[in-house]
Order: C-alpha cells, then sequence, then structure tokens
C-alpha cells in the first residue's frame, strides 16, 4: 500500500517504490512479486515465540525477508495512510513495549470466552496499528500475529473468512477509537 510518506531513503530515487531484493523498481511489479513471495513465506510454519515484541518482528522477518533487507526491522521516516499519523519513529520501540507488557499481563488473553478474547484483541491490534513499526507489510504482521494469538489460546482461526475491505474499515475505525467492529469481526473468524 503506498503511504504519505517523507523523503525516503529506502525508495529508488524519485519514486515512492521500495528499494527491493528482487531490484523490480516499478510500483505494479514490486506488488506482483511481493505478494507472491509473501504468500509463499504465509504458507510456512509461522517462527514460534514468546508472543512479544521480538516475535513481533520476527513475524515481519519471516513474511518479507526474501524481499527486503529491513524485513523485521522498525521503520525510521514518519508515515500516514488516509491523514492518519502513525507513531513517530523515536516513539515505535517504547510504544511495541508497552502493548506487549500489557499483553503479557492479561495473560496473552488465554482463558477468556470467545467474545472477550474478540473485544481484547481488537485493542491489542488497534494499538499496533496506530504505531504501524514498520515501513511495509503492517497489515500482514497484525493479521498473522492475531492468528498465532488465537491459536495459543486455543481457538481456531479461520483466515478465508478475511474480507479485506472488512478488515480496512474496522482498522480505520480503530485509530478513531471505535474497535467494535474490529472486535465483531474478529469474533466472527474465530472458533
Ligand atoms: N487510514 C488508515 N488509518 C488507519 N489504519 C489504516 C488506514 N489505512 C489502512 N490502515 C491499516 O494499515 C494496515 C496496512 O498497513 P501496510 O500497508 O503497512 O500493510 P500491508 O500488509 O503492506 O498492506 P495490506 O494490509 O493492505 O495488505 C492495515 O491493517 C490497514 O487496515
Amino acid at each position: 500500500m503506498v503511504y504519505a510518506a517523507e523523503a525516503d531513503p529506502l525508495c529508488y530515487p524519485g519514486t515512492t517504490v521500495l528499494r527491493n531484493r528482487l531490484d523490480v523498481q516499478d510500483q505494479a511489479g514490486l506488488d506482483e512479486v511481493e505478494l507472491a513471495l509473501f504468500l509463499i513465506r504465509a504458507d510456512e510454519p509461522i517462527a514460534s515465540g514468546a508472543l512479544d515484541y521480538a516475535h513481533y518482528k520476527a513475524i515481519h522477518h519471516h513474511l518479507f525477508q526474501d524481499i527486503y533487507d529491513w524485513a523485521g526491522e522498525v521503520r525510521a521516516i514518519r508515515i500516514g495512510k488516509g491523514g492518519n499519523w502513525f507513531c513517530y519513529p523515536e516513539y515505535i520501540d517504547a510504544e511495541m513495549i508497552r502493548i506487549f507488557d500489557d499483553l503479557a499481563v492479561a495473560n496473552y488473553l488465554v482463558g477468556l470466552w470467545p467474545h472477550d478474547f474478540a473485544v481484547q484483541a481488537a485493542h491489542v491490534l488497534a494499538e499496533i496499528n496506530a504505531v504501524h513499526p514498520f515501513r511495509e507489510g503492517n497489515g500482514r504482521t497484525q493479521l498473522t500475529f492475531l492468528a498465532v494469538l488465537a491459536e495459543h489460546a486455543g481457538f481456531t482461526f479461520d483466515d478465508d473468512a478475511l474480507d479485506r475491505d472488512r478488515v480496512l474499515g474496522a482498522m480505520i475505525g480503530s485509530f478513531s477509537g471505535d474497535e467494535q467492529p474490529l472486535a465483531a469481526l474478529i469474533a466472527d473468524i474465530i472458533a
């Protein structure tokens, strides 16, 4: 997805196309290979971990390692979408550590009824989305982590039930503080 961003050293000069390991310099071509390589990695077992910030970064690295040298690394520039600016880069680490500390205190949402899991997981996802730690690949990392979190808590997670437009609408709503559509979406895809 194309971001509103400052001049970005990660992009080819004079473009908004991210430098990539395949050296594809047009956005349509990059979108195509990025999706193909992502799908291969998404099909592999996802890195196991402690459901902490390091694990979250390892998931991003796993998914995007074939495409970007900086896979698993936090962005260094300010970015936003649709008029919403995400966390400034200098505060990303502190915010992510806080979010994952809260998740640990909540015992990783284990032992909850599905409705309560959905409400609390929606809050975690909304917070991570507001931080948007990576330059690209945040949405796919969020959903992959949600699947890991749901399965760890004993739920099954139905990827196929994810509707892109519904996810987008729910995430945008959550940015403005309305987490209910995101909670309803999560409740619909876990069992
Ligand atoms: N205007 C917005 N405000 C808040 N969040 C947004 C907005 N537009 C998109 N998002 C969220 O940002 C995430 C997408 O981030 P990013 O483009 O880095 O990830 P991606 O994996 O490359 O893209 P996608 O999720 O579209 O496949 C998604 O969770 C999406 O719902």
